[in-house]
């Protein structure tokens, strides 16, 4: 339940939870009231479907490793295209419809967000060595400036930010969501992060709603890999906001009607809880 003295949330707005005019109405709305309350809401999108259906349409070819998607220089500048533009632009003109005021912005605006090429490796299982997995075009945030983000909560404006962000190279780089979103809460210092998916929260190994989640659990469910796919970059988030003092990380269903009104304003919330 949400405390009197709780003034920032940053909800992740996935591409699995889109899709639906009367759920993306819904949300815009949920939106909109916390702002009217006082709340500086900040929404931190996705598309991955999205953007998965026009590199099909354009015929490119499109490949996932562990929850994130190769991405080469063709990728990255339909990755920007579908993030920055189509996605962004909807999701701020369904909140302006909604009576907000909302502004579309990307980790490039104002330089707010500073990516640099995710360094990953990979134990080789035959030669045991540690090798480097090149993801291409894909980055991490390394820097936040949330002077922006402070400008536009003055104003009570909305911002709404896809996960595209410029390196030191002057290159375009592709975030994945989560990751992005963890990024921001944990510079502006938010009290509560949201992530709207399209599943209820972390299911266990029966299928079942785990509504409560400690980190050392979640690292089993990883390592056993009962938390797969897109789930582990946004369980990995959830692990390192916490860790930088964001108190209520949650992963809830973004199909369920008003989910941010119902996991902000009803005792048992909806969704998982992390905790540490
Ligand atoms: N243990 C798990 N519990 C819930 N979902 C899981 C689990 N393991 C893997 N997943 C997958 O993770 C998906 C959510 O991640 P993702 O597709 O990246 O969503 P989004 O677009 O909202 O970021 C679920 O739809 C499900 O297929
Ligand atoms: C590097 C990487 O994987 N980037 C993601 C960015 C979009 C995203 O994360 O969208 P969802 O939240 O809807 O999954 C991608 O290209 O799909």
């Amino acid at each position: 339940m949400l405390r009197y003295d709780e003034k920032t949330i940053v909800v992740k707005y996935g591409g699995h939870a889109m899709g639906d005019p009367e759920l993306a109405r819904d949300f815009a709305e949920d939106i909109t009231l916390l702002t009217l309350a006082g709340i500086n809401a900040v929404v931190v999108h996705g598309g991955g479907p999205q953007i998965g259906n026009m590199l099909e349409r354009l015929n490119i070819k499109s490949e996932f490793r562990d929850g994130l998607r190769v991405t080469d220089r063709a990728t990255v500048e339909v990755v920007e295209m579908v993030l920055a533009g189509a996605i962004n632009k909807d999701i701020v003109s369904t909140i302006n419809a909604a009576g907000g005021r909302a502004v579309g912005l990307c980790g490039k605006d104002g330089r707010m967000v500073l990516a640099e090429p995710l360094k990953r490796t990979k134990r080789d299982p035959d030669s045991n060595i540690e090798k480097v997995v090149d993801l291409g075009f894909v980055g991490e945030p390394v820097e936040v400036r949330r002077d922006v983000l402070d400008v536009l909560a003055r104003q009570e404006i909305i911002p709404v930010i896809a996960p595209v962000a410029q390196g030191a190279d002057g290159e375009t780089y592709n975030i994945n969501a989560d990751t992005f979103a963890g990024a921001i809460a944990g510079a502006l210092g938010a009290t509560r992060l949201l992530f709207l998916t399209d599943v209820d929260g972390v299911l266990g190994p029966d299928g079942e709603l785990i509504r409560e989640l400690t980190v050392a659990e979640a690292r089993r469910l990883m390592a056993s890999g009962v938390i797969s796919g897109g789930m582990v970059p946004k369980v990995e988030t959830c692990i390192a906001a916490l860790e930088r003092g964001v108190e209520g990380v949650v992963i809830l269903n973004g199909k369920t009607p008003h989910a941010v009104l119902l996991e902000l304003f009803t005792d048992g919330g909806a969704g998982t809880l992390l905790k540490r």
